[in-house]
Parts: C-alpha cells; sequence; structure tokens
C-alpha cells in the first residue's frame, strides 16, 4: 500500500471509531439539571447510515413528530420487537459512549419535513418516572425549547397555545445526542417552535458545546428535513 492510500484508510478508521466516553459533568447545561449534549455521539458515517436505515421502518414524513395526529408511533424494540441490527449498533455505541446504563425499551423515528409548513412538535413531557430518554438529531440542524412544567404530573402534553418563553433552548446538531434523565425528563416539557431557521447565539443552554459550526461566522442555522430517535431505557 502506498503512503497516499494508508493515510485515506486510516481517516475512515478514524471516522468510525466509536466516541471516547463522557467523563462526569461532561456535556452539562446550566439551567437544566440532568441533560447531558453530546456534539459529536455519531461519526458523519455512522450518522449517514442510520438516516438511511431508520429511514426505512414506515415513518410517513410529518410536521408534527410524535405529539401530532399520524405521527410516528412508539415501537417496542427492546421489549415486545427484536432490535433490527442498526438499532443494535446505535445501543451498542451508545452505551459505549455511557449515554444509557440499560438498554432502551421504546424507540421512537420521527421524520419532519419543512414544507408546505415549517414543522413543530408540540411541547410535551415524555412521562414515567424511572425513564430517561436520549435523542438523536440527523440530517438537519434544529431547536429544541424546554419549558418548566408548572406542577403537573404524569402529562403529556403541555398547553400548545402557551406562549411562554422556553426556559432554555439547545441547537441539536445533525449526527449530536441529547440524555435526558432526572428533572430535565421529569420537570421539563420539550418541543419544536414552527419556524425555518434557528438563531445561533450564546443565548442558546449548549452554545459552549457545539463543535459543527464556525461560531464566530454563524447566526442563523436553517432547518431541512430531519429524522430524530428517541430511545427510553429504564434509568
Ligand atoms: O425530535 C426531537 O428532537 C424530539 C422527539 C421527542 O421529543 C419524542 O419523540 O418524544
Ligand atoms: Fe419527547
Amino acid at each position: 500500500m502506498d503512503e497516499e492510500h494508508r493515510t485515506v484508510v486510516d481517516e475512515d478508521d478514524e471516522a468510525e471509531r466509536a466516541p471516547e466516553p463522557l467523563s462526569p459533568g461532561e456535556g452539562a447545561i446550566a439551567g437544566l439539571p440532568g441533560a447531558t449534549y453530546v456534539s459529536r455521539a455519531l461519526s458523519p458515517a455512522f450518522a449517514y447510515r442510520l438516516a438511511r436505515n431508520a429511514g426505512k421502518v414506515g415513518v410517513k414524513p410529518a410536521r408534527y413528530g410524535i405529539t401530532g395526529k399520524g405521527g410516528p408511533k412508539v415501537l417496542p424494540y427492546g421489549s415486545r420487537l427484536a432490535y433490527p441490527d442498526w438499532l443494535e449498533e446505535l445501543v451498542d455505541r451508545l452505551q459505549a459512549l455511557g449515554a444509557m446504563q440499560k438498554r432502551p425499551t421504546q424507540v421512537s423515528v420521527n421524520h419532519y419535513v419543512p414544507h408546505p409548513e415549517p414543522y413543530r412538535l408540540v411541547p410535551h413531557i415524555d412521562s414515567n418516572t424511572g425513564q430517561q430518554v436520549v435523542i438523536v438529531s440527523l440530517l438537519s440542524y434544529c431547536c429544541l425549547d424546554f419549558y418548566r412544567n408548572s406542577g403537573r404530573k404524569d402529562l403529556s402534553v403541555l398547553d400548545p397555545e402557551d406562549t411562554r418563553e422556553p426556559a432554555v433552548s439547545l441547537l441539536l446538531e445533525p449526527g449530536s445526542a441529547l440524555i435526558l434523565t432526572g428533572e430535565a425528563y421529569r420537570e421539563f416539557g420539550h418541543g419544536i417552535a414552527p419556524r425555518l431557521t434557528d438563531e445561533v447565539s450564546t443565548e442558546l443552554g449548549n452554545y459552549h458545546l457545539l463543535t459543527s459550526l464556525d461560531k464566530s461566522a454563524t447566526t442563523t442555522t436553517t432547518r431541512s428535513a430531519r429524522i430524530s430517535l428517541a430511545l427510553w431505557s429504564p434509568e
């Protein structure tokens, strides 16, 4: 093998390698206790394969995500349905990262498209105390907003007409993972506001953790079609 070829092969290996395990406190977000954001959880090559495979599980592209009529169903992978290979590989990687202790027993695949109107996700709490969720983002940037749940337990969908400003907003990058445990999972609702662009500013709760953008030169990101996977596991 000549020198040039060897370099290319090494770079491919590097891109495919699982990320280093998280160290304690890494990826923490001020104002959202129990949340951890991992900018480069998946290599670009792995994220690309995952988007292709997750896109095949029969989710219709929709405007509303899981909270909308006709939105994706929660799939009982890991409980009543065996993991397909691509999910097995994702779960192995997330476990190696330290994103979850126990393997997921429920998964949803959301496929959002920004036309004819911007997509949105009505603020909701995933509920079920004793669980945690990992949200894996693919293909597009998108802001996820967090609202403190005003004392409601067991909930599900918060008032869609609620016009409160979010307590915290996070810009989710393609290939990232957001882990919600404890308070971030139980006490905050999360949702996606209907708009086509998101501001990149120091106001974002995870501004300091973003790695895929030139932050000195980028003021907005534009939303394109996005796939997200939510993986729920026992805490
Ligand atoms: O698409 C997202 O980032 C969030 C998905 C979500 O909240 C859910 O599936 O419960
Ligand atoms: Fe959710």
